[in-house]
């Protein structure tokens, strides 16, 4: 892959990282552009936060690897100058619950070297902006799961940085505090800032990701938009559902190319669900007698991409569409 540390937030190529035998990382690249929203998938163990230990400075890649270049500067002779660019708000939050949302901040505010001032400025306009400011006296420790989350953002944000490592940013919240945490993001990139996502939950990266690399076993598997990933594989399928056993087996006769549940009593049938499809189908259970319970469609998503590349295996059903 070739890189432009001009025009690329995040530029690196054949990264690689071995913890003794086990190799984390074998030899990846990584390109984001400036102002967009980059996610890294992949499973628990996968190497996510290795990436984002390596890309903020916290931990070294292992020789061999190529260059990286974080804001246009190079890592490996100028890592004062990364780490002026970059905010990291990793897994485990650098908020200290003995003290007020304020003081944190101003914590921040004192290690990037900011006038009392302006620290007080920074931390007023950012806690606001966080929707913090009614909390800024209250102990951390006395905050919300999201509130923790928003507070640990804010102080990422101290020093302006253009360049946020999110790793896992909204695992443990609640579905409204993570569509805050959805909307603080995007406003984020609105401003021009470049965002690196880990992320567990696919949806999160469907819904946010200009771009999404799916890591696994060490290498990336698949890398591209949500639409070009989803493109990917077939996965789209049609599932008969039965509560008579006797035209479960019916249908299973008739539908021979059906994969059996028999415990459900619910057959699953590879299918681009379109309405030609649909009638054969139909038409197959006409001419067998059997009338099923219920028809489901369901079209690939990002779940069945990311139990493709990473299990080889397909994800637990789910449907998106249902016709009766
Ligand atoms: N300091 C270390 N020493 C030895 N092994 C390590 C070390 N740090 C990470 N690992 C191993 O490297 C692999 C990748 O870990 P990493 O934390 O990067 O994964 P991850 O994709 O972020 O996973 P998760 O989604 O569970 O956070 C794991 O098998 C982990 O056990």
């Amino acid at each position: 892959m070739t890189t432009t540390p001009s025009t690329q937030a995040i530029a690196a190529t054949a990264l690689r990282k071995a913890y003794g035998d086990k190799i984390v990382l074998d030899g990846i690249d990584i390109s984001v552009p400036q102002g967009t929203i980059f996610s890294l998938l992949g499973p628990n163990g996968a190497g996510k936060t290795t990436a984002v230990k390596i890309l903020s400075t916290l931990i070294s890649a292992d020789a061999g690897s190529g260059d990286i270049h974080i804001g246009g500067h190079d890592l490996a002779t100028d890592p004062q100058a990364v780490r002026a660019a970059i905010g990291v708000t990793g897994q485990f939050s650098a908020v200290d619950g003995l003290i007020t949302g304020e003081e944190n901040m101003l914590l921040m505010a004192d290690l990037h070297h900011l006038s009392k001032e302006e620290g007080k400025r920074a931390a007023a306009e950012l806690l606001e902006r966080f929707d913090l400011t009614e909390a800024a006296q209250k102990p951390a420790a006395t905050y919300s799961g999201g509130m923790k989350r928003r507070l640990d953002i804010a102080m990422t944000l101290v020093g302006n940085p253009r360049i946020i490592f999110l790793d896992e940013p909204t695992t443990g919240l609640d579905p409204r505090s993570r569509h805050n945490m959805w909307g603080i993001i995007r406003e984020l990139v609105s401003d021009g800032v470049t965002v690196f996502l880990t992320t567990q939950y696919l949806e999160e990266a469907d819904e946010l990701a200009d771009r999404i690399a799916v890591l696994n076993d060490g290498k990336i598997v698949a890398e591209g938009t949500a639409d070009e990933l989803k493109r990917l594989i077939p996965g789209g399928h049609v599932r008969l559902r039965f509560s008579d056993p006797a035209a479960y087996q019916s249908a299973g006769y008739a539908l021979r190319e059906a994969t059996r549940d028999d415990e459900s009593l619910t057959l699953q049938i590879p299918s681009d669900g379109s309405q030609r499809e649909l009638r054969s189908i139909l038409d197959w259970l006409d001419s067998a007698g059997v009338d099923a319970d219920e028809l489901t469609v369901h079209t690939p998503d990002l779940d069945d991409v990311f139990f493709a590349l990473t299990s080889g295996t397909s994800k637990p059903n789910q449907t998106k569409e249902t016709v009766r």
